[in-house]
């Protein structure tokens, strides 16, 4: 079969892309959010408040542009403390993840993970959800001092996996990694079932949809 894109790497993004996290980001910060007394928020605003990591999810569910930073920094510490109980309870891969990744392995693709979350979250939450075998990369949203859109993550996971940015493909979920990957000069496609922070998916400057990830081997050639 011909490949659409001709590729020896494939970047992933974590939430929203391969796992369904919703639900215990939702949790954790409600938990937050009672703790200090604060309004608790919808699981549909809290979808829209995923994308560049932990701080800016707290920011965007607190909406507080006065708060000083001892008490933000405190507020992001109760969120972490409480998601470190809750990733990976619920959390689940998207339908045809796992298949998908396991056909990708053995076809002898070179793979990472590209996420703006945190390291101490996303290591575990690999493991939980049992997809920590399938990446020779994990480039996370603390590890580098520029997160997602900039370029430096998806270059970083090049580098690691010794694939040069024209020879991988990146696959996310937001305008965070498609801008990222465009700006890695790395084709970029966007899963319709994310998370957007709001934007809707199509009017995102990208290579391509998918709806679901088995509808990306044949466009590799498999
Ligand atoms: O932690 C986030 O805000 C988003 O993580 P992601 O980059 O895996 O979508
Ligand atoms: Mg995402």
């Amino acid at each position: 079969m011909s490949a659409r894109f001709d590729v020896d790497a494939v970047l992933f993004d974590l939430d929203g892309t391969l796992l369904d996290t919703i639900d215990d980001l939702h949790e954790a910060a409600n938990r937050m959010l009672a703790e200090l007394g604060r309004p608790l928020r919808s699981r549909e605003e809290v979808r829209n408040f995923v994308g560049k990591g932990i701080p800016k999810l707290v920011e965007r569910c607190l909406a507080e542009p006065d708060m000083g930073a001892a008490d933000f920094d405190a507020a992001v510490d109760v969120f972490r403390r409480h998601y470190r109980d809750t990733n990976g309870r619920r959390a689940v891969p998207f339908d045809t993840v796992r298949d998908t990744l396991d056909t990708l392995k053995a076809r002898g693709f070179a793979m990472g993970v590209v996420t703006n979350k945190a390291r101490d979250f996303t290591e575990p939450l690999l493991v939980a959800t049992g997809l920590a075998d399938h990446f020779g990369a994990l480039v996370c949203g603390d590890m580098l001092p520029n997160k997602k859109p900039a370029p430096d993550m998806v270059l970083h996971a090049c580098a690691a996996l010794a694939v040069p940015p024209q020879r991988t493909l990146m696959v996310g979920d937001s305008a965070n990694d498609a801008e990222c990957a465009r700006a890695a000069g790395v084709p970029v496609l966007l899963m319709t079932y994310g998370y957007t922070e709001g934007v809707p998916v199509d009017t995102i400057n990208c290579d391509g949809l998918l709806s679901r990830l088995a509808e990306l081997p044949p466009l590799l050639g498999c």
